[in-house]
């Protein structure tokens, strides 16, 4: 997946091998995790997935020493991770767990600052990168740096989440089912965010799911995990998808699998249209005219940083000069997918949804005829391919499970071992 982009960027991810790790906790027989060997390349994004209790969070928690494996090893960069303190190790590796795990008596800026401080840095650095973080996970600095976790809505402390994981710029981010007790659409804006923030940043990141779908779209890899956390499978999502390596890694996947890789297309792959578009203080009659030259009922409306703001109806524009639209426009990220893609469209009243690229950036409008169109097309493909119809209506989705949040847990000592 991207990776044609990716060779454009600079990786800022480090490598992380397991090499035949088991953990078995005190009192129990049977290893949580039973030799497992894995790579997870630098600057990739991999997901555990695998039903509960197959060992994907103490996997995780191995990676930065909150557990301690009974044996084996765990290299970092090619680095032993016993090599270092745990204090030191856990400083380099970004932990962001599912909901409220802010401190509440800490405002977000306090919050987002706390590793960066511990490292050392002055007041003034710490204050500009606490404003780009909040920039970078879509919060407006001015307006949250200075507000306690209770004043901020689920999505957004699991915004300030990701902030926090990212704040000491590690090469290795680790999160366990980030995207929790959230709305859909918020979900979908918050793994859409992920995409985008990665897209920039290239950092290695693993992280647990419950949700194959999430999986699939959030992985450039998917590791299948089986009880002991045995390796069904890990493989690119569409490799999971178009050919599951043995029973297990079938039934996990779900049947409806051609149907699901529909989800695997992104609003990036489809042509966008680019209507008539304004800025703040442009005048309203030349907007008019432009709009009317180009056949277009509407415009969209950019902020100084070419941000959407709003899609009026020309009728609506009234006063010289264009004024910001009221009401909340929603954005599409063009990493979203086609399903989610839809989802918007279904609550526009254009028929269509303005996308973005990164930091928010307008892109162009999608409309939902050129999206069932590609999704019809895609259809008939995925049938003339595998030729097993998908069963209509088993395309299950395991819970619904999304946020993005931090943990306590990476500041103090690890509670194992
Ligand atoms: N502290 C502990 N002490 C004893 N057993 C534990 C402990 N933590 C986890 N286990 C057991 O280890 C196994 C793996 O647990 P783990 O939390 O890693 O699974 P998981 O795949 O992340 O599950 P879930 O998806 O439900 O969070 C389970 O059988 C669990 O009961």
């Amino acid at each position: 997946m991207e990776s044609t982009d990716k060779q454009q960027h600079t990786v800022s991810g480090a490598e992380i091998t397991l090499d035949g790790v088991s953990k078995i906790y005190r009192g129990q027989q049977a290893p949580a995790v039973d030799n497992i060997s894995l790579t997870v390349p630098a600057g990739e994004i991999v997901m555990f997935v695998g039903p509960s209790g197959c060992g994907k969070t103490t996997t995780l928690k191995m990676i930065n020493r909150l557990i301690e494996p009974t044996s084996g090893t765990i290299s970092i960069g090619g680095e032993n991770i016993r090599a270092k303190k745990v204090d030191e190790l856990r400083r380099t590796i970004g932990y962001v767990i599912q909901g409220g795990s802010l401190f509440p008596h800490m405002s977000v800026a306090k919050n987002i600052s706390i590793v960066p401080k511990l490292l050392g840095w002055n007041t003034s650095r710490v204050k500009d990168r606490v404003d780009e973080l909040l920039d970078l996970v879509g919060l407006d600095a001015a307006k949250y740096r200075d507000r306690y976790p209770r004043e901020l809505s689920g999505g957004q402390q699991q915004r300030v989440g990701v902030a926090r994981g990212l704040a000491a710029d590690p090469p290795v981010i680790l999160m366990d089912e980030p995207f929790g007790a959230v709305d859909p659409i918020t979900r979908q804006r918050l793994q859409d965010e992920l995409l985008s923030i990665q897209r920039e940043l290239h950092k290695t990141i693993v992280c647990v799911t419950h949700d194959i779908d999430e999986a699939i779209k959030l992985g450039d890899r998917v590791l299948i995990l089986q009880e002991g956390a045995h390796v069904a499978q890990y493989d690119t999502p569409e490799v999971v998808l178009s050919s599951p390596a043995n029973d297990f890694a079938q039934d996990f996947v779900g049947a409806g699998s051609s149907l699901k890789r529909l989800s695997l297309a992104r609003i990036a792959d489809l042509e966008l249209k680019t209507p008539t578009t304004a800025k703040v203080g442009d005048s309203t009659a030349q907007v008019r005219s432009r709009a009317e030259a180009n056949g277009d009922g509407s415009v969209i409306v950019l902020d100084d940083r070419n941000r959407p703001l709003g899609w009026p109806w020309l009728r609506q524009l009234t006063g010289e000069k264009i004024v910001q639209p009221s009401g909340d426009l929603i954005n599409l990220d063009s990493r979203a997918t086609l399903n989610d893609a839809l989802d918007t469209m279904l609550v526009s009243g254009h028929g269509g949804a303005v996308v973005t690229g990164d930091r928010d950036a307008y892109l162009g409008v999608i409309d939902f005829k050129t999206v069932t169109d590609f999704i019809e097309e895609m259809q008939r493909e995925a049938e003339t391919e595998t030729k097993a119809a998908p069963a209509a209506g088993s395309d299950e989705h395991p819970a619904s499970r999304i946020s993005i949040a931090p943990t306590d847990e990476e500041l103090d000592g690890g509670r194992e071992g």
